[in-house]
């Protein structure tokens, strides 16, 4: 049942003393706030970092030692942003041309990071493969790709239950590294509020090197034609993508022979933002600050929010917050998703209709999908909202084999094609795919070209959370967005290509 666990809804009580407990904090919030947001959702309601504190609240930790935390906000809100408020503008702008169906976004990373993985070459690899799909995504579809990392922040994890049994010991979930250890110990899974700050410091170092990465040349173009990742001389998508490569690079020398200054930005240097889902309130609100260029409030803990599933109930904390920050913002939306219920939703969220503000990102499985889907989006277009369509494939697709949780590679394929047959026939923009995958060559999902099956699932099963595509599964599903990219581009040259004779002919 959603949010059966670990709930502070309506308890009032419960509630007063959280408030209580962090009285100075909230007061601080609307006294240093003399400009307070009066925004437009309908109710007219003022807004500020700190206003969800009074709605229910769904999937947040208890934590034990509440002075604790205290100290650990009140230091944290000390801290430098992570990211500029420009960027987040930035951002918005390549999403309003998604909407139009002027590019594709390619968003994916772990489902949960962990400390424990946190290196330099675990960093550089996600970060190739999520450039690579990228460029097989760019050729196949002729539009930009904004490069969307699910990194640099991705630590906190709603859960479907409170607690975990192993045997006869019955402990609470793990929720990620930002709130407790995955260890199964009772020690381990106490929430602490020290591992907010080594979250800070973990995405500030990790999005010092994605940064050097993008600006420093690692991620030009002219690099990334030529990367090859370990298993790529042995595969068929690895043997397809170098043949890619191979015209890019061709590409690449007619265009320098005909003038084009190889040293240009466009080839040197690439785009790249960083995502997580807003989850942990307490830390996003600590990283909330007001952009002096706009008198704007932008969480900067990442260029890119979205909400989940389990926590995006209309009268709660989560819609409060997040209506408020400017970034480009998403909603995870399952089949339990009411089609007027999403279109308050995204009145809420974008009162403005602001194009790239809001991303819809449905995750219920095909089957749901070609029945659910086409509802969504009629209510969305009655409404005449402006919401960015991705899908996310891996959510609606989980199951457990062999004692793992894992998802089969040919669901995800299909939930993707599900996607793009229904918008291709409603004649609405598919607009991104939104990944839990990895650089490394781990065995968590079942299928694709590298026919990991069951019985491989043992062997490298490292995630923390939920399964991911590896490298090899990963530049699988890019490489069928980009022959659904291809198709869409086509068809769309045909009828302008008829239509242009049939002008000719009238004349
Ligand atoms: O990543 C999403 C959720 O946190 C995850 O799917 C929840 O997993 P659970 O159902 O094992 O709690
Ligand atoms: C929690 C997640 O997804 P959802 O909210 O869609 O279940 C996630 O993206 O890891
Ligand atoms: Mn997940």
């Amino acid at each position: 049942m959603r949010g059966s666990i670990n709930m502070r809804v309506d308890r009032s009580a419960n509630l007063k003393a959280r408030v209580g407990g962090r009285r100075s904090l909230m007061v601080r919030a609307i006294a240093a706030d003399s400009k307070e947001l009066r925004l437009s959702n309908g109710t007219g309601a003022k807004w500020f970092p700190a206003s969800w504190r009074n709605f229910p609240v769904q999937q947040q930790p208890d934590y034990p030692d509440a002075d604790k935390l205290k100290g650990t906000l009140s230091e944290l809100s000390t801290y430098p942003p992570l990211i500029f408020a420009g960027e987040c503008r930035t951002l918005q702008s390549r999403l309003a041309k998604v909407a139009v169906g002027e590019g594709f976004i390619v968003q994916g990373g772990d489902c949960a990071e962990a400390f424990t993985q946190f290196n330099a070459n675990n960093i550089r690899d996600f970060y190739r493969l999520l450039l690579q799909m990228a460029l097989v995504v760019a050729f196949g579809g002729g539009v930009p790709v904004v490069k969307l990392g699910r990194i640099a922040g991705q630590f906190a994890k709603p859960r479907s239950a409170g607690m975990e049994k192993k045997g006869d010991v019955e402990l609470p979930s793990y929720r990620g590294d930002i709130i407790n250890g995955p260890e199964f110990t009772s020690e381990a899974r106490v929430p602490d509020p020290h591992r907010l700050v080594r979250a800070y410091n973990h995405s500030a170092a990790t999005l010092n090197l994605l940064r050097g990465f993008s600006s420093g040349g690692y991620g030009g173009l002219m690099r990334v034609s030529k990367w090859n990742l370990d298993f790529m001389a042995n595969s068929a998508e690895g043997k397809h993508y170098m043949d890619l490569a191979r015209r890019v690079d061709e590409a690449i020398a007619f265009m320098s022979a005909w003038g084009l200054d190889l040293n240009s930005p466009v080839l040197n240097t690439t785009e790249f933002f960083t995502s997580h889902e807003c989850l942990l309130l307490d830390y996003e609100e600590t990283l909330t600050r007001l952009d002096s260029t706009t008198d704007q409030f932008y969480d900067c803990s990442a260029h890119y929010l979205w909400m989940g599933e389990r926590t995006r109930q209309l009268d709660h904390a989560h819609v409060e917050f997040m209506r408020g920050i400017q970034n480009p913002i998403g909603v995870k939306v399952s089949d339990k998703m009411d089609p007027r219920d999403l279109v308050t939703m995204i009145a809420k969220l974008n009162p403005n209709n602001t194009p790239g503000r809001l991303t819809v990102i449905t995750r219920m499985g095909a089957k749901a999908m070609r029945e659910k889907l086409p509802k969504l989006i009629e209510a969305v277009r009655q409404a005449g909202q402006i919401v960015v369509w991705v899908t996310d494939p891996m959510h609606g697709n989980t199951e457990t084999v062999a004692g793992y949780k894992t998802r089969r590679f040919e669901n995800i394929r299909n939930e993707i094609e599900a996607f793009f047959d229904v918008h291709d026939s409603m004649g609405t923009i598919a607009g991104g795919v939104h990944l839990e995958m990895t650089g490394n060559n781990v065995t968590e999902c079942i299928g694709g070209g590298s026919q990991v099956s069951a019985e491989d699932l043992e062997s490298r099963y490292h995630t923390h959370c939920d399964p991911r595509l590896n490298a090899e599964q990963a530049l699988e599903i890019a490489f069928y967005v980009a022959s659904r990219l291809k198709k869409r581009r086509d068809k769309l040259a045909g009828i302008s290509m008829s239509s242009t004779a049939a002008t000719k002919m009238e004349h």
